[in-house]
């Protein structure tokens, strides 16, 4: 009798299984050969399991033919390092304030230790990763930018937004079969506007590096590449209308009921939730929050049918019919 019961349970969770899979086929079908940016968060490497399951993901994805990249931060391992090095480092309006001193840690602690960890997690799998700085291959451009604080304009230093993404360095890798892992710094742009009499070379740099955010340059690279969804990672289940009430967790909306939350937001779901409505804005259909601290988040964000987390789409949108507005970039890819 005990044999036939667990033969029975076997049956059931075989069921499950089958059922997981085929729910998954829909998702597969859609998002075949089309790019998805995914946003790692410093908060969401907690652990090594969770960066492990990360990794697994995204090999996941690249094998059944989706195209992941790969848009990491670091803001906790930075102010670890800075912490040691007993470097002050502040943040203002939800950025870091980067001195010449802390941009030297940022490159480091970014290229040298996050995007070399994650590299090496996929790479178990495979010879799949491929890490790129926001400075290789002329990948990135920024842009200085400051803060406001309480409507005051601050200086950031070293920070900046970006505003060129040369694409065709992160498609070449994509067409390779690569995962590409991109670190948020970006070489500044010369402003010909602020200074037209400097003189900086073809390239038009100033020759100073950037710190980016990291949830606006995957958001930048996203709209850029035209991906089909921009995955962001943290470490919450989602947005919250009413926050921190946890009975208020969206699970989608549309960029104008977005908008109109905008000025109520707080803290680092400002930035987040700002590189969401840029991204939608500029073409990419979908943008969703998901915990990071799931194990296996963006696979059950992407092919299940209610997914997990938040979903900003564009206002009006019904599933399959949206297209890209091709030539409606902001962020224009960088042609030399
Ligand atoms: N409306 C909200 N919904 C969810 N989280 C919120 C909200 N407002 C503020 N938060 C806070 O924002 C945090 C996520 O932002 P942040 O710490 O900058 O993430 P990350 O390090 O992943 O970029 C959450 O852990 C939460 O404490
Ligand atoms: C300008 C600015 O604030 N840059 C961030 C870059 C890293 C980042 O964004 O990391 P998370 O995604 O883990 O927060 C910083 O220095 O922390």
């Amino acid at each position: 009798m005990a044999q036939q019961n667990n033969a029975a349970a076997r049956f059931d969770t075989a069921q499950e299984k089958a059922k997981t899979l085929t729910e998954a086929l829909p998702w597969i079908q859609q998002f075949r050969g089309k790019i998805m940016v995914f946003k790692y968060g410093g908060n969401a490497m907690i652990s090594e399991d969770l960066r492990a399951a990360f990794a697994e993901d995204m090999v996941f994805l690249r094998t059944i033919g989706i195209c992941p990249v790969v848009v990491h931060g670091g803001g906790p391992q930075i102010t670890a390092m800075l912490d040691k090095l007993g470097i002050e480092s502040e943040f203002r309006g939800g950025l870091r304030y980067t001195t010449p001193e802390a941009m030297d840690v940022v490159r480091m602690v970014l290229t040298g230790q996050v995007a070399r960890e994650l590299v090496s997690h996929i790479n178990r799998h495979g010879p799949f990763a491929v890490a790129m700085s926001g400075e290789d291959g002329g990948l990135l451009r920024a842009r200085r930018i400051t803060a406001q604080v309480d409507g005051v304009e601050t200086d950031l230093g070293l920070v900046g937004e970006v505003v060129g993404v040369n694409t065709t360095a992160i498609t070449s890798m994509i067409e390779a079969g690569k995962i590409p892992v991109i670190s948020s710094i970006a070489p500044e742009i010369h402003d010909r506007e602020k200074h037209p009499d400097h003189h900086h070379g073809l390239a038009g740099l100033t020759g100073e590096i950037l710190n980016v955010n990291a949830d606006t340059a995957a958001a930048a690279v996203a709209a850029a590449l035209g991906a089909e969804k921009l995955v962001v990672l943290t470490d919450v289940e989602g947005l919250y209308a009413n926050w921190p009430d946890r009975n208020s967790l969206i699970s989608s909306l549309t960029v104008s009921e977005l908008r109109e939350m905008m000025p109520s937001l707080v803290s680092g779901m400002i930035p987040k939730m700002g590189a969401c409505l840029q991204a939608v804005e500029q073409g990419v259909p979908r943008a969703s929050i998901v915990d990071g601290r799931l194990p296996h988040s963006p696979l059950l964000e992407i092919f299940t049918d209610t997914g997990i987390g938040t979903q900003l789409t564009p206002d009006g949108l019904t599933e399959g019919a949206w297209k890209h507005p091709e030539a409606d970039y902001r962020v224009q890819p960088v042609t030399y």
